[in-house]
């Protein structure tokens, strides 16, 4: 199903308006960017571009639409017969889905006819955000987790179905290994997994009947919820019996999760409870409202976990809930001729970057893995040895810096037009290993869970000199 009706209804207003007032054919460019970056962090993974460039392809208004907005008295007729026989014509520049993305940095950029790419934004934003959001965080619990398995469980506690579903995906493409929502696995090929909830305990009379009759059924991929009613007296005494009973019938146990209580105590006692039972191989999942701080304490303490399942946290990214990803004008055509447009603010954060853009990334000369800084640049500039910039970051000085020894990578680049479409990576565990390895390139300290380093973005002295000459104009000084 799209979802070409789930734009604001000032979307419909302003096409509608500009079809009685500008040319049809008018076009015009948007930027898809951030500001801020969610939990203080220094980068946004970013994802959801495979559902953003299929809604795009797909975007047309079915009779049935057009007969609801037609029904809301509120649009022209003719705009209305325009809409039903208008296909996508837009142009798609994009960021691959699983770069890390810096604040101001045009994730996507999307040109075309401005009655189509104004009706876009809200759709674009929701999916954006919302799977930049979950996959950042999920980088962000993963890098907590430092290797250590981490399978998603929040499909009960997302905000509704969609949430659940997509998050799942973005999930992991920020780094998770698996998720418990079936429909995620189906639609995104990956892992569907889990293990049992306590209502399995409490359906049997004691909890060595429940673990038996599960160990019967899945003899090989058995792990055990040991938190029911005591962990140490009696859910590990319990798995323990199981594990030597399926070992006996030649089965090699898999492990239990520990749900509630002090998590480092339990699994440190249970831990040892295993190793001296004879399975040190048994692996204990920790799980019950876990973030990427909590699992660093666990880990740090030397909690002995080998695996998380982890939920709400990740799921709604709970601890800072809202990646405000914008969609700002850029550029619009006037007579065949691209103009550079800008939005003023008294907040310097809040000023757009006018015209076409390129984002460099910059690579150290002499150690090629390493990533130093972003440049963004006007798309036609040559970008050569030396590049004249200022710090993108608006709290930094605009003092001019020459940027040397670099080798520059440009990250956007064009994957739709209107007859062309460029194939684009959509396999999730190739966009999660992508991820792993742009994120690799970044310098350490930019990836603290507190307090990290800001990565440098710069803009090029041409994009700086146009935005300030766009303000002058617009400000008459
Ligand atoms: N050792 C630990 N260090 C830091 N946080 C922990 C530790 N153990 C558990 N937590 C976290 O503390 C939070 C609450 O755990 P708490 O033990 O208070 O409640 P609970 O176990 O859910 O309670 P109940 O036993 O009633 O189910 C959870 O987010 C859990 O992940
Ligand atoms: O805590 P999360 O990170 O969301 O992980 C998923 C939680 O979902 C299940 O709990 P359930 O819905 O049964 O609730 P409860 O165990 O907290 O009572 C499971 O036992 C985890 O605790
Ligand atoms: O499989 C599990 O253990 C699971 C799945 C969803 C939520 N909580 C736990």
């Amino acid at each position: 199903m799209y979802h070409e009706l789930l734009t604001d209804m000032y979307e419909f207003s302003m096409a509608n308006g500009y079809f009685q007032t500008l040319p049809h054919n008018k076009q015009a460019r948007f930027d898809v960017f951030y500001r801020n970056v969610p939990d203080h962090g220094s980068f946004v993974v970013s994802a959801g571009l495979m559902q953003a460039l299929d809604e795009i392809k797909h975007w047309h208004f079915t009779a049935d639409d057009i007969a609801y907005l037609r029904s809301l008295k509120h649009f022209s007729a003719d705009f209305l017969d325009y809409l039903e026989h208008t296909k996508n014509q837009c142009t798609v520049k994009a960021i691959p889905e699983g770069t890390p993305v810096m604040p101001q940095e045009p994730i996507l950029s999307i040109s075309g006819p401005l009655m189509e790419v104004q009706l876009l934004e809200t759709l674009v934003l929701n999916i954006i955000n919302h799977q930049s959001l979950i996959a950042t965080k999920a980088w962000q619990i993963t890098n907590a987790a430092d290797g250590r398995a981490v399978m998603e469980f929040g499909a009960r506690r997302a905000q509704g179905p969609d949430a659940a579903t997509y998050g799942a995906r973005a999930a992991i493409i920020g780094g998770c290994s698996s998720t418990s929502n079936v429909l995620a696995a189906k639609l995104f090929h990956v892992p569907a997994v889990g293990t049992m909830a306590h209502a399995w305990i409490e359906s049997f009379p004691d909890e060595l009947t429940a673990f038996r009759a599960w160990a019967k059924i899945y003899p090989d991929t058995a792990a055990l919820l040991v938190d029911t009613y005591d962990v140490v007296n009696s859910g590990v005494p319990n798995a323990i019996k199981v594990f030597k009973e399926l070992r006996a019938a030649g089965h090699e146990p898999v492990g239990i999760r520990i749900d509630s209580g002090d998590i480092t105590q339990l699994a440190k006692k249970a831990r040892k409870m295993l190793d001296d039972a004879g399975f040190p191989n048994a692996k204990i999942t920790a799980s019950n409202a876990l973030d990427a701080h909590i699992v660093k304490a666990l880990l740090e303490d030397g909690a002995p976990l080998d695996n998380f399942g982890i939920g709400e946290r990740l799921i709604t990214s709970s601890s800072s809930p809202v990646l405000s990803g914008v969609y700002k004008m850029s550029e619009l055509e006037n007579n065949g001729k691209w103009e550079p447009k800008i939005k003023i603010s008294n907040s310097r954060e809040k000023i757009t970057l006018p015209g076409n853009k390129q984002v460099y990334r910059l690579y150290k000369k002499d150690e090629p893995s390493k990533a130093f800084a972003d440049v963004i640049a006007l798309n036609d500039e040559q970008i050569g040895d030396t590049i004249s910039a200022v710090n993108a970051d608006v709290y930094a000085t605009h003092d001019k810096v020459e940027l040397k020894d670099f080798v520059a990578k440009p990250l956007l680049s064009e994957i739709l037009t209107p007859d062309h479409e460029k194939d684009i990576e959509t396999d999730t565990f190739a966009i999660q290993k992508f991820a792993h390895q742009k994120v690799a390139e970044l310098p350490t300290a930019t990836k603290r869970l507190v307090n990290p380093d800001r990565y440098p973005v710069f803009l090029t002295k041409n994009l700086a000199d146009l935005q300030q000459k766009l303000i002058s104009e617009y400000r008459n000084i």
